[in-house]
């Protein structure tokens, strides 16, 4: 249990890093399998990659989790979203009643979708003026994530809702990668012109009010000054991902935001971790550059929930098939090149 922000961070001084033997060994049956060297093209990368976390040169990708996670803001009631707040509580009983998109892609993707939906009607502080959590409820959101991850999930994918949260989204990337507001906001939702500009001086707030904790730098302080529940419940789901050494595709702009406070943290933070798409959000691509991250996929999605990141999950599948169901050259008696 994380009773204080101390108990948190000792997990994630304890991150286990990928198994380097598995991944040499997956390397050496990748090289003879029955294909022009270098044939399948990312799709060797990924499978290397994903062999490496499962600790197998020869790794399978059967159960696939989807955990949503949702959280109510406080700066929600300065107008920076296009949709109410109450559209968050809504959208959670569609997930549950399984009319959402999240609930046809995680079908489409052979993935187990658990929902995760906490406090709806106690929003966070506004971040433009308080902090958004106390410890305790930080340590809370926290642990809602860590314990939402099934252990003997393959894959791990984390999706959210909550209306406001590309603001809280824009202020933690600002907070942690610099640019002021300007770099970081975007229409989320589809906010209009004077939407946009509360938006941006909501974060242009924000950052003043929690300046000396941007300046201090604590990456997890600065999740509680300006994240949100749902936000909080994605990093501490992605941390304990890294420590079960389940991989993870990460979504859209409010899941990355949510990651980068592991890659602050500590360095490799997110190694096991890929990006599953860039967003229509502008500053999703600004992150993933940031984050140093390829994403999988670019379909002009801006929807969260997971729904980029389980679009990309077949693709993996693919890469994880092929490695673990080729035969080599010589189980199927194909000449190799000199
Ligand atoms: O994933 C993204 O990149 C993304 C981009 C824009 C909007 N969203 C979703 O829209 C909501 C946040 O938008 P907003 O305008 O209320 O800040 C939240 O529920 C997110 O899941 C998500
Ligand atoms: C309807 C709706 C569905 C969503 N799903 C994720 N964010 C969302 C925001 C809105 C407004």
């Amino acid at each position: 249990m994380f009773k204080t922000i101390e108990d948190f961070k000792a997990e994630l001084a304890g991150f286990p890093s990928a198994d380097a033997a598995a991944r040499q060994a997956a390397a050496l049956r990748n090289a003879g399998l029955t294909k022009p060297a270098g044939a399948l093209g990312r799709l060797e990368d990924l499978a290397l990659w994903y062999a490496s976390w499962r600790g197998s040169d020869r790794p399978v990708l059967d159960r696939v989790q989807i955990a949503i996670f949702a959280g109510s803001h406080g700066v929600a009631a300065r107008g920076v979203s296009a949709y109410p707040p109450e559209v968050t509580a809504q959208m959670v009983g569609n997930f549950r009643a399984g009319g959402a998109a999240i609930n046809q892609l995680a079908q489409v993707a052979g993935a187990r979708l658990t929902v995760h939906a906490a406090d709806l009607d106690r929003p966070t502080g506004d971040i433009a003026e308080a902090a958004a959590m106390s410890e305790a409820d930080l340590c809370a959101a926290l642990q809602s994530g860590w314990d939402a991850v099934d252990p003997e999930a393959d894959l791990f994918v984390a999706g959210e809702m909550g209306i406001g949260n590309t603001t809280v989204a824009a202020a933690l990337a600002a907070a942690f990668y610099g640019g002021g507001a300007g770099t970081w906001v975007g229409r989320g939702t589809g906010v209009d012109d004077p939407g946009l500009a509360r938006k941006a001086a909501a974060v242009e707030a924000a950052l003043d009010t929690h300046a000396a904790a941007i300046e201090a730098g604590d990456p997890v302080e600065i999740l509680r000054c300006l994240g949100g529940r749902e936000v909080a419940a994605m990093t501490g789901a992605y941390a304990r991902a890294r420590v079960l050494r389940i991989p993870v595709i990460l979504d859209g702009f409010i899941s990355c935001a949510a990651a980068s406070v592991l890659s602050q943290a500590v360095w490799g933070g997110l190694d096991h971790a890929i990006a599953g798409h860039c967003s229509a959000e502008a500053a999703h691509l600004r992150l993933l550059d940031a984050l140093k991250m390829e994403p999988l996929l670019r379909l002009g999605l801006r929807l969260g929930e997971g729904s980029g990141a389980a679009a990309a999950v077949p693709i993996l599948r693919a890469a994880v098939a092929c490695h673990s169901g080729m035969a080599s050259f010589g189980e199927a008696g194909v000449s190799d090149r000199d």
